[in-house]
């Protein structure tokens, strides 16, 4: 179970997160939404101890990160695909992070195969397309055969066939008791495979509740993404303009 209590993360006078408190429960995917900037990552790394919260706290299974004795163990995660070294092999990757905790090179061969990683295991990770990184991470983050896993847009880059890969892992994972919080932008999926979600706008929180609550609360919202516009609707800091809407609105010293 991943515990996140009036947390507070201030950059400078950038209030990344702002008072956040949620729950995610262990036996369920817990999907964490909100428009670019929100503040999930910046919550995620809080959450496995990357950054010190400014107040709250985060705690996982009732402990800060730091306190894990053996947090591979506890917590698995995938924040950025491509943190790992260019030069290394797949497989010289996964076996260093295995070597941290003890793990055996069985447990490093079998989560390669998890992740249909066998026929580029001898690759340098340099050289991997996104969805095999993607796989990669995945892979280092299921090492430790964790309780709790972590994964900050796990679905970015994975072909279809990936994708349902991991809408099923996650189920399966979440099957077997273990509490699963990802994040992702693609709502389709996410009402697929999340038993619940957390939607938060700049730093704050808008919704917790199970994915068809979220959709009924929504005034005629058909769908998660359509609640999700509704209630995000004053927190998307960036918006991008149509040609049209440029016709519209000429900037500042244009001459047509
Ligand atoms: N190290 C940092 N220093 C200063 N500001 C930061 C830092 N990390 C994040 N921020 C700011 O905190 C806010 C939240 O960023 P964060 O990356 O957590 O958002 P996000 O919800 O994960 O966004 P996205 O969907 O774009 O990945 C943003 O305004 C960002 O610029």
């Amino acid at each position: 179970m991943i515990e996140v209590e009036s947390l507070t993360k201030r950059y400078g006078t950038v209030r990344a997160v702002d008072e956040l408190s949620f729950t995610a429960h262990s036996g369920a995917v817990t999907g964490f939404l909100g428009p670019n900037g929100a503040g999930k990552s910046t919550t995620m790394r809080v959450v496995v101890g990357l950054e010190r919260p400014t107040s709250g706290t985060a705690t996982v299974d009732g402990r800060r990160y730091a306190d894990l004795a053996a947090p591979l163990h506890a917590v698995g995660v995938m924040l950025d695909a491509r943190s790992v070294h260019p030069g290394r092999t797949a497989f010289r990757h996964l076996l260093a992070q295995a070597r941290t905790h003890g793990i055996s090179r069985k447990r490093v061969d079998e989560v390669i195969g998890m992740t249909g990683l066998e026929s580029v295991a001898g690759r340098r990770a340099g050289t991997f397309s996104l969805g095999m990184g993607q796989r990669l991470g995945i892979a280092g983050a299921l090492l430790g055969d964790p309780g709790t896993l972590i994964l900050d847009e796990p679905v970015n880059g994975l072909d279809p066939d990936g994708v349902l890969w991991v809408r099923r892992l996650v189920r399966e994972l979440a099957d077997e008791g273990r509490t699963v919080l990802l994040s992702s932008h693609l709502m389709h999926e996410l009402a697929l495979c999340a038993d619940r979600v957390v939607i938060i706008g700049k730093g704050r929180l808008l919704a917790d509740a199970p994915v068809q609550e979220i959709i009924d609360r929504s005034t005629g919202a058909a769908s998660l993404e359509d609640a999700y516009l509704q209630l995000t609707a004053d927190s998307v800091q960036y918006r991008g303009r149509s040609a049209d809407d440029s016709a519209t609105t000429p900037t500042a010293g244009s001459t047509r």
